[in-house]
């Protein structure tokens, strides 16, 4: 049985500027289900990061309600929704921000020791995912401008998962990377979204979008479809290349 993570109800975001209203999410209700790994796509200002950033927290709807597991997201004070967002969020971007100063393991046990202060099962944990994700032993004490855009990338995912979050919000994440480096860092997404995490991803990419198993278009603010595709696997991708290619010209993307 499915279980949902994120319900939004009526969701709405106004911007103003200059005395001109922009609606840019339109009463949206969707349901994120826990353990999916979610894309979102649609055209370039169609609302997609204004979505991640509502449902994740970082940013207030103007009307709607938003749950996230059980809680009204839209009840909380500022405060309360920066320590929900950093117990229970993890966030990668298109440009990754590791503190130069700092080691690698280091900007991974930063973030860790936010939330879990016992320092040894910390280290544990963030030596096992770096390993998981190929960073391995040798690059631990390295600094970040010694890494490459998608280890760097790689290293980015560990921090944001660290802290176990119930969902991990994921923004263009491959956007500035060569294609091996997407394709290193879509096999991170891919391999732990297997292991259970729970993934809602925006991007403009279709080799990106073919690793989710479900996709969310987005046109004006408004859902306009939405396409299961069943879970991710290296064998059946000519299929679901072909799907998902169906999908958006009938989504006249
Ligand atoms: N903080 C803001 N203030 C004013 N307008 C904003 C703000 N954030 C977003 N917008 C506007 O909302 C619209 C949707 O922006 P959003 O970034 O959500 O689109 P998007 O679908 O993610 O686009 P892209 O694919 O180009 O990144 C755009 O017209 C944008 O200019």
């Amino acid at each position: 049985m499915t279980k949902t993570i994120i319900r939004t109800e009526k969701l709405c975001k106004t911007f103003s500027s200059g005395g001109i209203q922009q609606h840019v999410l339109k009463n949206l209700d969707i349901r994120i289900v826990e353990g999916d790994f979610t894309i979102i796509m649609g055209s370039s200002g169609s609302g997609k990061s204004t979505l991640l950033y509502a449902i994740s927290g970082m940013d207030k709807p103007t009307l709607g309600e938003i749950d996230f597991a059980g809680q009204k997201l839209t009840k909380f004070s500022n405060d309360r929704l920066a320590i929900f967002r950093r117990n229970h969020c993890g966030f990668v971007f298109q440009q990754i921000y590791l503190l130069d100063n700092m080691s690698v393991l280091d900007n991974v046990l930063a973030s860790g020791l936010l939330v879990n202060k016992n320092k040894r099962e910390l280290v544990k944990r963030a030596k096992e995912l770096l390993l998981q994700v190929g960073i391995n032993e040798n690059s631990w004490s390295k600094f970040p401008t010694q890494l490459s855009g998608g280890e760097a990338q790689r290293v980015g995912i560990v921090r944001a998962i660290i802290n176990n979050p119930k969902i991990l919000f994921a923004d263009e994440p491959t956007g500035a990377l060569n294609s091996l480096s997407s394709k290193n860092v879509l096999d991170v997404f891919s391999e732990i979204n297997r292991s259970g995490q729970s993934i809602v991803l925006v991007t403009h990419d279709v080799n990106t979008a073919l690793r989710g198993n479900r996709v969310i278009y987005l046109k004006d603010g408004v859902i306009c479809g939405d396409l299961q595709l069943g879970s991710y696997s290296d064998d059946d991708n000519l299929e679901r290349h072909e799907r998902l290619k169906e999908f958006l010209a009938e989504m006249g993307w």
